[in-house]
């Protein structure tokens, strides 16, 4: 345990009550989880296979798998679970499925699953701004683990009730395809946990100790799964910040920090305060921002690092300045310090400021690695083998079936497909089942007939070969069997861009863990839960990802764009007040860096064919002005710097070629 401070080793230490570690950004919460989980482990109080550390996205549990094995020599990990929240809900689904009214290989909707069924269950023609206001009453719903009936009995707007008779629906829509979506992952364990107490003993014997990475993020269904699980004795460490709770939109509930003292009389707190990440002025100016927000006790982290560099701010043109700057600023940098381009992040508010920055790093020949864009997730031909796994491991997942069946095109037409819908909803049966039902067959045009009839088969053959195959082999077998391969190449004007569409058929297969019979269900589903921002190895490129993202990491050069009012904060969060959480994400952004921090503002913007003028971030004001360097929009100054800067890195070049 050498290298803790006196105040982290406490936290680890402390193993047999309910602990919570509650301390800023950078000040090493996550570490006293890795080094907790080693010291539980080497100290014998609990074998791995008994712990589950949770965090907050796969990205992190992966980091984290990572850390722990550097931590902990040869197999005393081996039966560690470090996982999200939601896979912890479908490890505990896949044990209790019959409990939940589920069948084995039962499918997990994505969220585009999920809008398509409750826009089919609204009144035709219904608006999309109608669509999204009941989709996420409906999870707000599922959030506090309400049930249709308790939702109706709540419900007081108009709105409110449509959207509990909805949500009546959509629950049995779920059923009759054996499918779940992802608050039930959260929401079923709950209900059958606070039901029965044998139940809860029976896991709190398979998880003796829990450990919550980013618990101020955690929302009430949640914290419910984990007061059932950690028991009334309350072995659990949660370690979080409530200056960095920045998805209360999503339902999180930063005064979960503060129930669990509430709720565990024996709470232990323990506070950190050297923050081992940023360097002083860094540190000190998100001090400063964050003590802008409403605070009972606030935090003040200190570093025993040098003060750095002051911190930029880039008054630019537009976006596309503003990314040139950068992208020239990190060839720069990169070519001077000789540092990484890992070393190198760029933050941003919204997914559609990423345009203007890959345009620029492309131009400039900088790699970069975009996460947070679900580009990956959502190229037609991985959505595509998806909805093939998901069919081949669940019958009954009709949205499955509609779309394997029309990958590729058969001869099926959307009137046979309609059809067909009729014919299976009136027999009670999903649509690949009553395909498999020759009077149904009957019923339709004999060349889509037949077409059904040889998809059916080709299924069926799939469903075997899952049973031994490797997950990376079943992709292949999938991709190549089905025909969406040969599909895909035809569709391809030349042999690289078939090559690249292949690949992301490969690098589907490579993205699963599990072995032989592994099963597409289990596949699917590890699929499902690699939400955005997900993929782990970027390798040696600029990271690109939204603030909400950057979570928990640090890089040694941080770039954070777009500080303009409506773009951060937000035009929503000023019109609806919601400052402090806006202000949070900045927070969260800032602390990011361990180095050198830079913050850019770009005076115009073309929105919809209009030029607009943007006004800078009010959040600039509320940075200490002794930190800060400003560098104008300045044509002729920007020229100049950036011929001083050209020759400075020639310099650099020369100098290192020179040895
Ligand atoms: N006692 C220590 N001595 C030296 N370095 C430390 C110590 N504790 C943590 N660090 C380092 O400080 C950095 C931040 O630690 P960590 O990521 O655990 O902080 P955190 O509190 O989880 O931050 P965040 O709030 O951003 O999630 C890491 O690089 C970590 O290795
Ligand atoms: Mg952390």
């Amino acid at each position: 345990m050498h290298g803790l401070n006196p105040q982290q080793r406490a936290a680890v230490e402390h193993c047999d009550g309910p602990l919570l570690v509650l301390a800023g950004a950078g000040s090493g919460k996550t570490r006293v989880i890795v080094e907790k989980i080693a010291h539980l482990i080497a100290s014998n109080r609990m074998p791995a296979k008994r712990i589950a550390a949770i965090t907050f996205t796969n990205k992190a549990a992966k980091e984290m798998r990572e850390r722990v094995a550097k931590r902990i020599r040869g197999d005393a990990a081996e039966g560690l679970t470090i996982c999200t929240f939601h896979a912890l809900g479908l490890k505990f689904l896949q044990i209790e499925h019959a409990s939940a009214g589920l069948r084995r290989g039962f499918s997990i909707f994505d969220s585009d699953d999920s809008t398509a069924q409750i826009k089919d269950l609204l009144p035709t023609g219904s608006k999309p701004d109608v669509i999204d206001a009941v989709r996420n009453l409906i999870s707000r719903a599922k959030n506090a683990c309400l049930s249709p009936e308790q939702a109706m009995r709540e419900a007081r707007s108009p709105r409110e009730v449509e959207a509990a008779t909805v949500y009546d629906l959509y629950q049995q829509r779920l059923a009759s395809f054996n499918a779940v979506d992802f608050d039930d992952l959260i929401r079923l364990p709950v209900q059958l946990l606070e039901a029965d107490e044998d139940r809860c003993l029976a896991w709190r014997e398979r998880i003796g100790y829990l450990l919550v990475d980013e618990c101020q993020d955690t929302n009430d269904a949640q914290y419910r799964l984990l007061k059932c699980l950690a028991g009334p004795r309350g072995l659990f460490t949660c370690v979080g910040d409530d200056d960095q709770s920045i998805y209360a939109w999503r339902g999180a509930n930063p005064d979960n920090l503060l129930q669990l003292g509430t709720d565990y009389p024996t709470l232990r707190i323990v506070k950190l305060e050297q923050n081992y990440r940023c360097s002083n002025r860094v540190l000190r100016a998100a001090n400063t921002l964050i003590a802008n927000n409403p605070h009972e006790h606030l935090k003040t982290l200190w570093s025993d690092q040098p003060d750095g560099e002051r911190i930029r701010i880039w008054e630019c043109r537009e976006a596309g300045h503003e990314a040139e700057k950068i992208a020239a600023e990190i060839q720069f940098i990169a070519a001077s310090k000789t540092a990484p381009w890992s070393d190198f992040c760029i933050l941003f508010r919204g997914n559609f400021q990423s345009r203007a920055l890959e345009k620029a790093l492309q131009l400039q020949r900088v790699p970069y690695h975009l996460s947070g864009g679900t580009a990956f997730l959502d190229r037609g031909e991985v959505k595509d083998v998806l909805a093939w796994l998901r069919l081949l491991a669940n019958p009954d997942d009709d949205a499955a079936f509609l779309r394997a069946v029309q990958a590729p095109k058969r001869e099926v037409g959307a009137g046979t497909l309609a059809k067909l819908a009729e014919l299976s909803a009136h027999a009670h049966m999903p649509m690949a089942r009553a395909i498999e039902n020759v009077g149904a067959l009957k019923q339709l045009p004999p060349r889509a007939a037949n077409a059904l009839d040889a998809f059916s088969n080709l299924v069926r053959g799939l469903r075997a070969k899952a049973q031994v195959a490797t997950p990376a082999e079943l992709v292949r077998e999938v991709a190549e069997r089905s025909g969406l391969l040969a599909s895909v190449r035809a569709q391809c004007k030349d042999e690289a861009s078939f090559q690249r569409r292949k690949a992301n058929i490969d690098e589907l297969a490579d993205w699963f863990e599990g072995g032989r019979g592994a099963g597409p269900g289990e596949l699917a589903a590890q699929l499902a839960l690699l939400s955005h921002a997900d993929k782990g190895d970027a390798g040696n490129q600029v990271r690109l990802m939204s603030l909400h993202g950057a979570k928990g990491l640090e890089f040694r050069f941080v770039f954070i764009v777009g500080l303009e009012d409506g773009t951060l904060p937000h035009e929503a969060s000023i019109d609806e007040g919601r400052l402090d959480e806006e202000r949070r994400l900045l927070y969260v952004g800032i602390t990011r860096a361990k180095e050198r921090l830079w913050l850019s503002h770009s005076k115009m913007a073309q929105r919809w064919g209009e030029v607009l003028r943007l006004k800078p971030s009010r959040f600039l004001d509320e940075l200490p002005g002794a930190e800060i360097q400003r560098d104008g929009a300045d044509p002729v100054a920007d020229a100049e710097n950036k011929k001083a800067r050209a020759d400075a890195g020639f310099a650099a070049i020369r100098a290192l070629l020179e040895g």
